[in-house]
């Protein structure tokens, strides 16, 4: 079993606004273990960002614990705070760099203020720059650089205390997505390169998808659901979380719709022609409402609803039939 990096337990954050409470945090639990890259994820407002800031304390919860490496927040003094938080890194959607100062400055200025000789500093930067493909902008500034390379730069500077843990706000938020896609392949080799554990805010699945070893659901300040990714993924419990597992409004929970199964492949199973070996051993047509696959942690992940027959003896032998090929398979109700 892996340790523990950060632990909140029964954790609860208000705000008093003009217009009364808001509960942006309700009774919130989560444990995110060393080496994991782990996925925050819900819709706007569902209280991602609060989250985040309440692991080094940027926000105060107004109730529960937070534990970092060992340590309750609540039980340190300021300066051991200080230090907690620079254990943890922190990245941006909109990269929040220094406009007037050069990429180099940028890096070094942590390591200023922590009091690191110049010198020290440059050389430290250097070896952040090079890890972050941009050995080559020392000197520029920031308003000379595209997005993604705005974020490395910020990246850079955010693992120059030698952080444990990187927290990434919306970082890819504002990227395009090829930019995304090879930010999100800088932070996958941060996290196994340099052994630091990521926790990644986002609103898109695919971020997800696409490097997170676990998730967590928040829906309306509370946690939906959490797990590893791909148990989330074949097999989403609550509505908050199908409706990301499903695209686009099309969702298994909630809608009355035709008799429907939903089969889910598992990487093992993906590659074999299952659905056609189904139509000839049950003599039976289906009608395929939805297919899709993915690619999680280097596992083919798929899955299909299709329409079963009228007939409800042949609709159960089609599930049989299924069922027997080893895969997951639920009737939903689904409207497309
Ligand atoms: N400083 C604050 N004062 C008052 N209310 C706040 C404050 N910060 C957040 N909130 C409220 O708390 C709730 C959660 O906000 P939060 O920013 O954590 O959500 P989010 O999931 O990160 O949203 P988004 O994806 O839009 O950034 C929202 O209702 C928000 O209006």
């Amino acid at each position: 079993m892996k340790e523990k990096i950060i632990e909140i337990i029964d954790l609860t954050k208000s705000f008093h606004t003009k217009d009364g409470e808001v509960k942006a945090l309700d009774h919130i639990d989560l444990t995110i273990h060393k080496g994991d890259i782990f996925g925050i994820i819900g819709m706007s407002g569902a209280g991602k960002s609060t989250l985040v800031r309440c692991m080094n304390f940027l926000e105060v919860p107004t109730a529960g614990t937070v534990i970092v490496d060992g340590q309750d927040l609540f039980a340190l003094s300021k300066k051991e705070l200080r230090e907690v938080r620079h254990s943890m890194g922190m990245i941006f959607q909109q990269f929040n760099l220094l406009m007037q100062k050069t990429v180099m400055e940028n890096v070094c200025f942590p390591l200023e203020i922590a009091g690191v000789k110049k010198a020290e500093a440059q050389e430290k930067a250097r070896e952040l720059l090079a890890i972050v493909g941009l050995e080559n902008k020392e000197k520029a500034y920031p308003s000379q650089l595209s997005g993604g390379q705005k974020q490395r730069v910020a990246i850079a500077r955010a693992l120059a205390t030698n952080p444990k843990v990187l927290l990434c706000d919306e970082a890819t938020s504002a990227l395009d997505p090829t930019t995304t896609r090879s930010i999100l392949a800088l932070l996958k080799d941060i996290n196994k390169r340099l052994d630091i554990t990521i926790v990644i805010i986002t609103h898109e699945m695919s971020v997800i998808e696409g490097i997170c070893s676990h998730v967590a659901i928040i829906d309306q300040s509370k946690i939906a659901e959490s797990g590893r990714v791909q148990e989330i993924f074949t097999h989403p419990k609550t509505l908050a979380a199908q409706k990301l597992v499903y695209p686009d409004g099309q969702n298994t929970g909630e809608n009355i719709g035709e008799k429907c199964l939903r089969i889910v492949f598992d990487g093992s199973s993906s590659y074999d022609p299952v659905m056609s070996e189904m139509i000839l051993a049950c003599k039976a047509p289906v009608n395929i409402l939805y297919a899709d696959m993915k690619d999680i942690e280097g596992t083919a992940i798929g899955q299909m609803v299709i329409q079963l027959p009228s007939d409800e003896n042949l609709a159960e032998k089609i599930i049989y039939y299924l069922k027997n090929r080893n895969l997951t398979v639920e009737e939903v109700n689904y409207r497309a």
